[in-house]
């Protein structure tokens, strides 16, 4: 999740996937992917990611942080890293992979103007619902979706940093949100591994 300071606001880096990927075509996520035998770490991943994807080397980046994982539609385990990069940052996009990239102000994932929650059958069965923000790009004249799992992170980034209460529901504990974002982790991680192994 790669932060930027413009003009004193703070900005969070997004790329849309391209359409030639079989996976989430068109869909607005951060820079990453998954990891390789080589990689030491998640942040070794997502600097090698964001180096592949949008031309960002690692010493471009200042590692902050990783935050609590997620868990994609199909199971995976997502680790966002939080890492500044500088305002001068000129993304290269590789095209393969990636069709745009695009900053939106952190803040947005507080107070947006255009937001609805969607239904969403978790990979567990359990019923739940995800963050859908469309965010209107002042300087460019488009309009993006940012959704699912990508607005998870970047609402739950939004809170660690400004710790305000958001214009929408949200499912943490404001007064302990690392702890009741590790509760919710655990529980839907602990819920897919049962119902994985109810099955055998
Ligand atoms: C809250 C839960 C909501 C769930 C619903 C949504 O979010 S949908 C909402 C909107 N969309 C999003 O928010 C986008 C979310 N997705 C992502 O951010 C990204 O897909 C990602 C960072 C997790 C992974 O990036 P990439 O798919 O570019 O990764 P990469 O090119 O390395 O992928 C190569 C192959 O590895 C798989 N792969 C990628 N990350 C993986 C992981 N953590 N664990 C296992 N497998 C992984 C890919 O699916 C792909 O499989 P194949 O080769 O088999 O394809």
């Amino acid at each position: 999740m790669p932060l930027m300071v413009k003009d004193g606001k703070l900005y969070v880096l997004f790329t849309v996937r391209s359409m030639k990927l079989r996976r989430s075509p068109g869909e607005v996520c951060f820079p990453g992917g998954k990891s390789e035998p080589t990689d030491r770490d998640e942040i070794a991943t997502a600097l090698r990611e964001a180096k592949e994807e949008v031309g960002l080397y690692p010493e471009q980046v200042e590692v902050i942080c990783r935050l609590v994982p997620g868990i994609d539609k199909v199971g995976s385990l997502v680790t966002p890293v939080v890492g500044f990069i500088e305002d001068t940052f000129q993304a290269r996009p590789n095209p393969d992979e990636v069709s745009d990239v695009f900053l939106v102000p952190l803040e947005y994932f507080i107070d947006p103007l255009k937001y609805m929650t969607l239904p969403y059958k978790r990979t567990d069965g359990v019923a739940s619902w995800l963050h859908s923000f469309v965010y209107d790009d002042p300087e460019r004249k488009t309009s993006l979706r940012i959704w699912g799992l990508t607005a998870h992170f970047a609402v739950f980034l939004a809170l660690v940093i400004f710790e305000k209460k958001p214009t929408f529901d949200i499912q943490y504990d404001l007064d302990n949100l690392i702890s009741s974002s590790e509760k919710n982790f655990m529980e839907q991680y602990m819920s897919l591994y049962e119902g994985r192994s109810s099955k055998l």
